[in-house]
């Protein structure tokens, strides 16, 4: 079966190479027509481990291929992918203008059967709300389906993830639709899960909500942690061993961001307040995450001192580690702090650049860890990278003027940090 992705971000260009790898030919469209050319070359757009490999493997194997032709393609495959974005709207409702585009344009192209599948994050409601778009669109009538098939990767883990996940969430009506899926599936071991599409559609909804809650709630917990003396880490290993409770997902800092959690839970938030239904809980995990960093940056203050005119290395611009992906990321948020706070901030992230806009003379990017932590008072921890939980600090700490270290991830072992020399804090570990 030739499947076709519409939507060659994350997630469209995972999907396709993991189709790929599970054996189907797959074609990927997108309207940036810069993103083609740069995949059809085996560049991939973002920065994801492992998926370049696949990229070239499949390419020159010719199981993937790219195009800019819409209509064509669509003739030639009977099965296509929705991986569209789905940005937030400044009311936090999300933003369906691009599922409806290429609702439309596949409505106003098909002439034969079509299986559309969603993969995009999408309200409840969205499917029967697609086939509306693409009905209207038939000059006439042509059959088709549409399923919802969400999607759980992480970026930065993104190949290992969609390929082996934890569940595949179906939400289907109709049975020659499900048969097709669960064949395009059938060699993935895990539970596939069969729904109505509105089910499938609140699934993805509310496995975010409910991760960025113990999120939000395991860094409050750490903020009572700070005041009563005791480990929020030790807490959240104690807590994490019960498996009603499970160890994921509890690790305090500046909080949760991303392209994902951040709208979805405003998107959430959004379907609720339509439909007259208050979500208190998930208004706080908001609220908590939105003062996270303030508390960090505060709760370093006072053993640091002010940051004006401090010298700061600040370590990680992405939102987590193994991605270049910036979008909401918390490391952007304390680099605005310590702007505002007048500090002179040298940045260091292995794969992301400092925004245009936010480099002066006061803040700038290093190529080397070294480079950027010479001569510094302070080093602050934003994103976990692998390069800097590994480094030999003994030896980075000899060309630093001060030796605080303010953890923004409890990355680190702060009883070894501290032996080395560092004024170690982190958050929730007095
Ligand atoms: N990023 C993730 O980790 C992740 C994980 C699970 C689900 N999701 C969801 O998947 C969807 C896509 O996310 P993403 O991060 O891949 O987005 P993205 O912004 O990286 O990519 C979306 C792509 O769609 C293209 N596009 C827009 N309109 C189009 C159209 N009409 N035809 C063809 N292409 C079009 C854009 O040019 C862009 O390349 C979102 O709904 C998101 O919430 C994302
Ligand atoms: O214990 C933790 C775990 C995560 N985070 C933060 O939470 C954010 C999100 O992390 P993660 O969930 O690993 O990355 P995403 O790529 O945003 O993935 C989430 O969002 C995707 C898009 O919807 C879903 O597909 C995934 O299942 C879901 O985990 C990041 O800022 C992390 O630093 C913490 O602060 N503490």
């Amino acid at each position: 079966m030739n499947i076709l992705i519409v939507g060659m971000g994350y997630v469209g260009v995972t999907t396709g190479l993991i189709l790929a790898e599970l054996g189907w030919k797959v074609t990927g469209f997108d309207t940036n027509e810069a993103k083609l050319n740069r995949l059809a070359v085996g560049t991939l757009p973002f920065y994801e481990p492992g998926l370049d490999v696949l990229l070239e493997e499949h390419s020159r194997a010719g199981s993937i291929s790219f195009t800019s032709d819409f209509e064509t393609a669509l003739r030639e495959h009977p099965i296509i992918f929705l991986c569209v974005g789905t940005p937030s709207r400044p009311d936090g409702s999300a933003d369906l203008q691009f599922i409806r585009q290429a609702a439309e344009q596949i409505g106003s192209l098909m002439t034969e059967y079509k299986l559309v599948v969603i993969k995009s994050t999408v309200p409840v409601g969205t499917n029967e709300q697609v086939v509306r778009w693409i009905g209207e669109a038939q000059r006439e009538p042509v059959s088709f389906d549409v399923i919802s098939n969400p999607e759980f990767l992480r970026e930065g883990s993104a190949l290992h993830d969609a390929l082996h996940p934890d569940r595949v969430v179906i939400g289907s009506t109709n049975k020659q639709a499900t048969a097709i899926i669960t064949a395009l599936y059938k060699d993935m071991t895990c539970p596939l899960i069969v729904t109505k599409p509105q089910t499938a559609e609140m699934i993805k909804y509310a496995a975010n909500a409910f991760l960025a809650t113990k999120i939000s709630f395991i860094n409050e917990l750490s903020r009572l942690c700070d005041r009563l003396g005791v480990s929020v880490t030790d807490v959240a290993h104690g807590m994490g061993t019960d498996p009603r409770i499970g160890p994921h997902f509890l690790r305090a800092g500046i909080g949760f961001g991303g392209s994902c959690f951040p709208k979805d839970i405003q998107a959430l938030l959004y379907t609720a307040k339509e439909h007259g239904s208050e979500m208190t809980l998930l208004n706080s995990v908001v609220a908590v995450n939105q003062t996270q960093i303030s508390y960090a940056v505060h709760n370093w203050e006072r053993t640091f001192g002010s940051f004006r005119n401090k010298t700061v290395a600040l370590l990680g611009l992405s939102f987590k580690p193994e991605t270049d992906d910036q979008r909401e990321s918390p490391a952007l948020s304390v680099l605005k702090h310590l702007m505002e706070e007048k500090a002179i901030v040298r940045v260091h992230d292995p794969v992301s650049k400092l925004p245009a806009d936010m480099a002066s003379d006061r803040v700038r990017q290093f190529e080397t860890l070294e480079d950027t932590v010479a001569a510094c008072d302070a080093v602050i921890l934003c994103t976990e990278w692998k390069q800097y939980t590994t480094a030999d600090w003994g030896l980075l700490k000899e060309s630093m003027r001060q030796h605080y270290f303010l953890d923004g991830r409890n990355a680190l072992d702060g009883k070894r940090m501290s032996s080395l020399g560092f004024s170690y804090r982190c958050l929730g570990n007095p």
